[in-house]
């Protein structure tokens, strides 16, 4: 689905990526690591929102800065997610929808999977961050698409909402979709990711099948010298 090769995006002095090489490959993939690594931009450059300082990238076979349209297939969530305030929930997702080629009535669909249909016609201004989050994610699943970029789904969610944000992201891969999910919250996906990708400094610091590399991932997140509760 996505292949960089050496890639690089420096914004000014900001080396952002430095020389990032993967691939990414259908079923479910976790990109990691820590805040500032990368991984937004990585996202995208994928996306061809930004265009690489070098090397390439291809999504779904071609370069996404110069044919756009590839996009058309592909639904992203940002992170946080930024709306225009004075439209409503509707008018905004049959913004995305028509954008991509969906139907209108894929709307209420995605509202539905989400718990906001009851929200979606008051202005967005309106919306508590919960109802925002929940609306990025209606917008990365409008219509369909075959492949869902989320960034930090579970950000800013309570409890229930992880369960819930979780189980449709499972439906959804059970019904053959592919995801790439950013998230700093990464136990929830342990059980459904297929491969892992950790991006730090700009570079891939680890990257492989998720079961592979799940316990190197549990190292990195744990507080230096504590295991099993006590000081190691
Ligand atoms: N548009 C931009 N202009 C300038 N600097 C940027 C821009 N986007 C990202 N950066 C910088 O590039 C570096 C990588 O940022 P990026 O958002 O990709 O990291 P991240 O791994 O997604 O981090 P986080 O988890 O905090 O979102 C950071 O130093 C960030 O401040």
């Amino acid at each position: 689905m996505i292949e960089a090769r050496d890639l690089h995006k420096h914004f000014g002095p900001i080396k952002a990526l430095q020389g990032v090489t993967v691939e990414i490959l259908e079923g479910l993939t976790l990109i990691l690591g820590p805040n500032g690594g990368g991984k937004s931009t990585f996202m995208k450059v994928s996306l061809g929102l930004y265009k690489p300082t070098k090397g390439t990238v291809k999504l779904l076979g071609k370069n996404p800065w110069k044919h756009p349209d590839v996009r058309k297939g592909i639904g992203v969530a940002f992170d946080p997610g930024r709306f225009p305030k004075l439209t409503t929930g509707r008018e905004w997702l049959e913004f995305i929808a028509r954008a991509r080629g969906a139907d209108r009535s894929d709307v209420e669909k995605a509202a539905r999977l989400f718990g906001i249909e009851d929200a979606l016609d008051r202005r967005i201004e309106g919306y508590s961050s919960g109802m925002l989050k929940r609306l990025s994610l209606a917008q990365a699943f409008v219509g369909g698409p075959d492949v869902i970029f989320l960034d930090e789904p579970l950000a800013n969610v309570d409890f229930e909402s992880v369960a819930e944000i979780v189980r449709v992201i499972c439906k959804w891969k059970g019904k053959g979709r592919s995801f790439v999910i950013i998230s700093h919250i990464w136990e929830p996906f342990e059980g459904l990711a297929d491969y892992g990708v950790v991006i730090s400094g700009g570079k891939v610091y680890l990257k492989g099948e998720f079961r592979e590399i799940a316990d190197d991932v549990a190292e990195m997140f744990r507080p230096l010298g504590i295991k099993n509760g006590s000081p190691g």
